[in-house]
């Protein structure tokens, strides 16, 4: 499987005076005043960042924030400096761009062991397309290229990808490689009975995956966002809840063929539901069959709560990604809590777990018990998609060791 190819290590790389471009993943979540309300995702790529500067690399840090449509303030990286120059114990320099004359500058100014943080790479367009113009781009600054930003190993984009193309050698970080070791191994043999909770905003990326998780799963647990969509596919009111149009077919299909594969596939019998997307909206808990116009669900509700933690109680292996609700506003919070709770138990009594995603790690980060899972991943895409056995492009495009 090209998932478990393996890769060049970055401690084989001839490191002094070198400018490395290490592309990171540090999509951390921030709050309204721009406050980082979960920094597991920088903590993860400090290993990596401190062996390149006490090898006397010059350190690049390239990564994304949000999915921006251009140059939008809120999607500067900006507010991440403090926090980074505080754990790699150094002042870490900011471009305001990621590839251009100044940054050029910039880049030819950093000492051994120092750090510079471009901008956010997704500002251009160029970035998703995986452009290979501006892959080179990317690639001018550097000497060699190391891709620790696992959480984005699934994205095909000029600096995961692209950019491995023009820099010899091309290796992967300890984050990365720290991930494909543990994901590879717990999901390609996993105990049974095995199960995944899929959950979250993101319905469009994952609900493809879901496909390919029937192949592999014995349970199948569905919360968050991904809900309406097949309660709508089923003929049942939504109220203006999240619901990807286009994915209707796709979810019929995909409940006919869990039965057809004898994969039980739990959605929640009932949910939370809010008169507006906020903290103090009005909320109650009403059957999943009806949600009334104007309302929109945004939590499981306490009978699914109960009937989701039996099921879990019967598994050996269980992968968790995406929240079960809008775990940031604490009235939609409960069902999400439950669960890390669950899982948290669970491993306590052998059985395998692993959280995935930003923000369902920032959940289980906010419910304190990140250190009760087996494996906290900073991948929630990317590690879906290792399970399914698909190829990530972020790894293919590093060299083989
Ligand atoms: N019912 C829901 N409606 C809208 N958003 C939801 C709902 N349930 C969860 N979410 C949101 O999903 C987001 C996380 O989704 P996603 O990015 O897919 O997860 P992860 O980052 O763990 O991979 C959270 O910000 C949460 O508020
Ligand atoms: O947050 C991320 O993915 P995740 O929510 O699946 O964990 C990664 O940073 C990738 O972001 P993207 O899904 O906008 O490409």
């Amino acid at each position: 499987m090209a998932t478990k190819k393996s890769v060049s290590s970055l401690s084989e790389a001839d490191l002094k005076g070198k400018r490395v471009f290490v592309r990171v993943d540090l999509n951390v979540p921030l709050d309204d005043s721009f406050k980082i309300t979960d920094d597991t995702r920088i903590r993860a790529a400090v290993p990596t960042i401190k062996y390149l500067m006490s090898n006397g690399a010059r350190v690049i840090l390239s990564s994304h924030l949000g999915r921006p449509k251009g140059v939008t303030a809120k999607f500067s990286l900006k507010p991440l400096v403090p926090r980074l120059s505080e754990l790699l114990g150094l002042e870490v320099k900011m471009a305001d761009d990621c590839i251009g004359p100044d940054v050029e500058k910039l880049v030819a100014e950093i000492p051994e062991g120092g750090v510079l943080l471009l901008e956010n790479v997704r500002f251009y367009k160029e970035e998703e397309k995986n452009d290979p113009e501006f892959a080179k781009k990317l690639a001018s600054l550097a000497d060699l290229y190391v891709n620790d930003a696992f959480g984005t190993a699934h994205r095909a984009h000029a600096s995961t990808e692209g950019v491995a193309k023009h820099l010899k050698p091309s290796v992967a970080g300890f984050l990365m490689q720290k991930e494909l070791d543990y994901l590879v191994g717990a999901v390609s043999n996993p105990k049974k009975p095995f199960a995944a909770i899929v959950g979250g905003s993101k319905v469009s990326s994952k609900i493809g995956v879901i496909e390919s998780l029937l192949e592999k799963v014995d349970i199948l647990v569905l919360g968050g966002g991904m809900i309406f969509t097949f309660y709508k596919a089923q003929g049942l009111a939504v109220g203006s809840s999240l619901v990807e149009e286009d994915k209707l077919d796709l979810a019929t299909t995909l409940l006919e063929k869990a039965k057809a594969k004898g994969v039980s596939l739990l959605l929640p019998s009932d949910v939370v539901i809010a008169d507006k997307f906020a903290p103090d909206a009005n909320s109650k808990i009403v059957p999943a069959s009806c949600i009334p116009d104007g309302w929109m669900g945004l939590d499981i509700g306490p009978d699914s709560i109960k009937s989701f933690s039996e099921t879990l109680d019967t598994t050996k292996t269980v992968i968790w990604n995406g929240p079960m609700g809008v775990f940031e506003f604490e009235k939609f919070a409960a069902g999400t809590l439950a669960i890390a709770k669950k899982l948290a138990d669970l491993t306590g009594k052998g059985v395998t777990t692993i959280i995935g995603g930003g923000d369902s790690v920032a959940a289980v980060e906010q419910a304190g018990l990140a250190d009760k899972m087996s494996h906290i991943s900073t991948g929630g895409g990317a590690s879906l998609e290792l399970l399914e056995g698909k190829p990530l492009p972020g790894v293919l495009a590093l060299d083989e060791a």
